[in-house]
């Protein structure tokens, strides 16, 4: 499983919410065309598509991400990632307890846990997480009930508790602030707006991951 974490992961995170206006099945292609690692369906806020609508928008994402071979996650909604097949599911300290989703997703799939101390990283990686999320680092337009930026002392602390969980820094993080987040030992870096706003994808995906070199750990 580790392997699937190498770094620099870019690990690309939107919801229809957060396309900018333009096709979000465009965007997920131009990122993936472009060299993200990762990608998670984060579906929230107002005019978030629901149901019926919400299945068949995961369904045509998974199909994107397996054509690329790059890990496909659903956040939060554990019956919806399951109903699509997908490669894995992100969960938060308020969403269902991390022990109950591996019961129910089973071995085989991906499970990441956002956490915000030693303790909350302890129980994540006993419940059988793959990985953790860590934010917000910077500031965060992209989602409403962000907690203060953390910046990335508790990146280093887990890291230093447990060096063998991959951690994923998130909130804020552009190319220009992201060298802190390699330096502290994070495994990827985790983005909404800097890659869904963002006018060449391809090239700000390549900033991020030239944002590693050269950052000595
Ligand atoms: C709130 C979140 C925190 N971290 C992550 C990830 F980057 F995947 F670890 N995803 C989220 N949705
Ligand atoms: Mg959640």
């Amino acid at each position: 499983m580790c392997n699937l974490f190498n770094k620099p992961s870019v690990y690309f995170i939107m919801g229809t919410q957060n396309a900018s206006g333009k096709d979000p099945l465009k965007v997920l292609e131009e990122a993936l065309k472009g060299g993200i690692t990762h990608f998670q369906l984060r579906e929230k806020g107002t005019g978030a598509l629901r149901g019926q609508n919400l299945v068949e928008f995961a369904e045509k994402c998974q199909e994107l991400c397996t054509q690329y071979q790059i890990p496909f996650l659903i956040n939060d909604d554990v019956d919806l990632a399951l109903a699509v097949g997908a490669d894995g599911i992100h969960i938060g300290q308020e969403d269902m307890d991390c022990g109950q989703v591996r019961a129910l997703i089973g071995k085989e799939k991906m499970l990441g846990v956002s956490v915000h101390s030693l303790e909350e990283a302890r129980i994540a990686i006993d419940a059988g997480a793959d990985y953790l999320g860590m934010g917000p680092v910077y500031g965060t337009r992209s989602k409403a009930d962000a907690k203060r930026p953390a910046g990335t002392v508790g990146i280093e602390e887990v890291i230093g508790q447990f060096p063998h969980i991959p951690v994923f820094g998130i909130g804020g993080i552009t190319p220009q602030n992201a060298p802190a987040v390699w330096q502290a030992g994070a495994s990827g870096v985790a983005v909404i707006s800097a890659l869904s706003g963002a006018d060449d994808i391809a090239l700000q995906i390549a900033h991020f991951k030239n944002s590693y070199k050269g950052v000595l750990i």
